[in-house]
């Protein structure tokens, strides 16, 4: 039956809704040069077993360069482009869309303000779709009044805001952003969007004297007893019963429909973080508007382009290929990053090339925000299963209530088999990775404008800890029973296997290059050679290897839209993301399979204070507090200059033999000179600034002693 209904489809309205492309010339060359990268690779191996060297763990670090360098090739071996048709979907199904349902999380009112919050529930409230068919929740898992209160503001600001959007066609749809665009369109004259104006400031204002006050207006509090009620006088975020409160019902007023949601918290009970928070939603929402399609996105991350959800409906509901796609998604960019991008957040290879070839090879990884998906495959529908009848089952608000209770997932499949996983800290990958597993491919759309943008990191220490929780999380997923190389072996193609694992890998190749760059410093400072005599036959597959890979990441970065400074920056965050955040992600994962501790979920922070502010506009590195991960960044630049300025000093004094130093140790003499030269910003923060983001005094002076011993020792030994 189901055969004929689509084959009905295909004669009728032949056209399908999206293109897949490749760019076959461009591939050869990548694949060419890639190949003559390897052969090299083979001649470095080669050198290695064959060619003694005095240190053996340079051979290890060497041989795992090699491999993870091939691992890193299916991200570039086949590469897809998509492209959408929404004037032939709108054609087709006009205004007779499904139901979409968008899931945004917030969980703390201070380190994510409620105005930003209620921007980003605007803003999708205002996209291109069907009113009667959009509901927005809002997932509060900081149990606050605060933002129920900015919530309840929204929902009044939405009525004016949503029919101005539409009837202007104004872009982006996030009042706070759209206000303080620059290129302000024409519309903004009018005496309409003065309106619009004024209402945004006076309801900013009142969200924003709240939180300074952490006080709610009286009047509000009576506006919206319903909702204030269900707060009991002892809740605190951590333990609280669930708060329910549908603000706006479009279901019978033929508008969005607006709901806040914070479920309920004991602190007896495990609440796994954002995966709990979306389990919740997914119930929820399913017995008040049971969207079909589910968005969802991080609470910074407003919609920027309101066409985004007519893209994603392109690919889900193609008859053909569209199909087997069970999620789109859309690329994580970011508003507030400055020219050269100081802390690399953008990921612009990643967002440009590396998502394009995981598609080509069955699918991106669900990345936990901007992301469209089949509401039945989260809640586990294997691919090829018939999709059910969509029931528009409602019911009491206290029945609906227990939905997101604590108990309600004893002894159940959610966090299992059904919905986001739990016990994972990237539950996104993970959850991503099983769908693919039960068959599902998924689609990667990185369409011109920009479909969501969010708030990057704006200082070291953060960055560094988000990436901690990635590169832990990630690891987890290598060593979990969903592991995509024993689970997903058969299930998913070998390319997506590799693509997994080059970010699985992340947290394991902190120790190759910790070896690798100490070793080569430590080798220099000792005049050991590492590495084959400059003017050697041997020498030529390093210096290609080394020269070809950079130009060649420089090249990408440059055509992705980077900077050369850009460049420098994203090269400096790849030592420190390795040297910190993926080796305390190693052993964190490590020391969390033995049992001796838990892993947490470290909540980005969106907001910063003034001064430091200041300094990340003028990209100047922010360093400010005491880590142990500053603690090993700064020992290891102190040891690096100390054994630079060793050999340099032993150059210049033996200055008869120092024609044969360069030449027995001139990639040594490469490699630590580029690590100080690149660890400049660290020394200026250690050494010469005065401001509060330079290094605290204490970690200073550890690293020096630390680094100045750990020479000492060597000299001696
Ligand atoms: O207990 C929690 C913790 C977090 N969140 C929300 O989860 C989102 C992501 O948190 P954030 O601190 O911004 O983490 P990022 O590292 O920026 O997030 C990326 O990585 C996470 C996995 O590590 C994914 O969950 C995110 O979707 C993805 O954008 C935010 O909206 C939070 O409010 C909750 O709802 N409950
Ligand atoms: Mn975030």
């Amino acid at each position: 039956m189901r055969k004929e209904d689509d084959r009905f489809i295909q004669v009728h309205e032949g056209e399908p809704l999206f293109d897949t492309r490749r760019k076959t010339g461009r591939v050869i060359a990548y694949r060419v040069f890639s190949a003559s990268v390897f052969f090299c690779i083979c001649c470095i191996w080669l050198y290695r077993v064959t060619v003694p060297t005095e240190i053996d763990e340079n051979r290890t670090g060497l041989i795992w360069f090699g491999l993870y360098w091939v691992v890193v090739q299916s991200l570039r071996w086949n590469p897809v482009w998509r492209f959408t048709f929404t004037d032939r979907l709108s054609r087709r199904y006009g205004n007779d869309l499904p139901r979409l349902d968008v899931f945004v999380c917030t969980a703390d009112p201070v380190i994510e303000p409620p105005l930003m919050v209620v921007n980003t529930v605007l803003s999708v409230a205002a996209l291109d779709y069907p009113p009667e068919k959009l509901a927005v929740y809002l997932s509060d898992d900081g149990g606050s009044e605060l933002t129920f209160y900015a919530l309840a503001e929204a929902a009044e600001f939405a009525k004016t805001w949503v029919p101005f959007c539409k009837k202007f066609n104004v872009e982006p749809r996030s009042p706070a952003a759209y206000l303080s665009c620059k290129a302000k369109t024409s519309v903004l004259g009018s005496a309409a969007a003065e309106e619009v104006a004024r209402l945004y400031k006076e309801m900013a204002e009142r969200i924003e004297t709240a939180a300074r006050l952490g006080r709610i207006p009286d009047e509000a509090r009576l506006k919206y007893v319903e909702g204030f009620s269900q707060w009991d006088p002892d809740a605190t975020r951590r333990n609280h019963g669930t708060i329910l409160q549908i603000l706006i019902d479009g279901r019978k007023a033929n508008t969005v429909t607006l709901v806040y949601l914070s479920r309920e918290k004991r602190p007896e009970h495990h609440h796994h973080f954002k995966a709990g928070a979306m389990n919740a939603l997914v119930r929820v929402s399913s017995k008040i508007t049971c969207g079909r399609i589910i968005l969802n996105v991080d609470c910074d991350m407003y919609s920027n382009n309101s066409k985004s959800a007519r893209d994603a409906l392109c690919i889900l509901l193609d008859e053909k290929e569209g199909k087997e796609i069970a999620f789109v998604q859309f690329p994580q960019c970011f508003e507030n990053l400055t020219r050269n991008d100081l802390y690399g957040s953008m990921m612009r290879v990643g967002a440009d090339v590396e998502f394009k070839g995981l598609d080509g090879n069955g699918g991106p990884l669900y990345i936990g925000t901007g992301c469209f998906h089949r509401r039945d495959v989260i809640c586990g529908r294997k691919y090829g299963e018939e999709e059910e009848e969509e029931s528009e089952d409602t019911s009491e608000t206290e029945m609906i209530k227990a939905l997101a209770s604590c108990n309600y997932e004893e002894n159940s499949q959610w966090g299992k088999e059904m919905g986001v996983k739990y016990g994972c800290p990237v539950e996104d990958v993970i959850t991503g990775l099983a769908i693919q597993c039960r068959g599902w491919k998924s689609a990667y759309l990185n369409p011109k404008k920009k479909a969501f943008v969010g708030v990057a990191p704006t200082n070291l220490h953060q960055m560094l800890v988000q990436q901690r929780r990635w590169s832990e999380g990630d690891f987890q997923i290598l060593l979990s029973e969903y592991s995509p190389v024993w689970y997903a072996q058969g299930k998913i193609g070998f390319g997506l296997i590799l693509g997994y694992c080059c970010f699985c890998l992340w947290a394991p190749s902190s120790v190759p290059v910790l070896i690798y760059s100490v070793f080569t410093s430590l080798c220099l400072f000792k005049g050991i050679p590492l590495f084959p005599k400059v003017w050697s036959w041997w020498f030529i597959p390093f210096g290609y290897v080394t020269v070809a890979v950079n130009a060649y990441s420089l090249a990408e970065f440059l055509w992705c839209g980077g900077t050369l400074r850009g460049w420098w920056n994203e090269q400096r965050m790849w030592l420190y993301r390795r040297t910190s955040s993926f080796l305390f992600g190693f052993t964190d994962t490590i020391l969390k399979k033995l049992g001796v501790s838990e892993s947490a979920f470290v909540i980005t922070a969106k907001v910063a204070e003034e001064e430091a502010a200041e300094r990340y506009e003028k990209e100047v590195m922010e360093f400010g507090v005491e880590s142990p991960m500053f603690l090993l960044l700064g020992t290891l630049g102190m040891l690096h200059l100390f054994c630079f300025a060793a050999a340099v000093m032993r150059l210049v004094m033996t200055s008869r033999e120092a024609g044969g130093d360069v030449h027995t140790m001139g990639m040594q003499f490469v490699i630590t000179g580029l690590l100080v030269v690149i660890n400049w910003p660290l020394y200026e923060g250690m050494l010469l600034r005065k401001d509060k983001g330079k290094m605290p005094r204490t970690v200073t002076v550890k690293a020096f002693v630390l680094a100045l011993s750990a020479c000492t020792c060597i000299a001696l030994s």
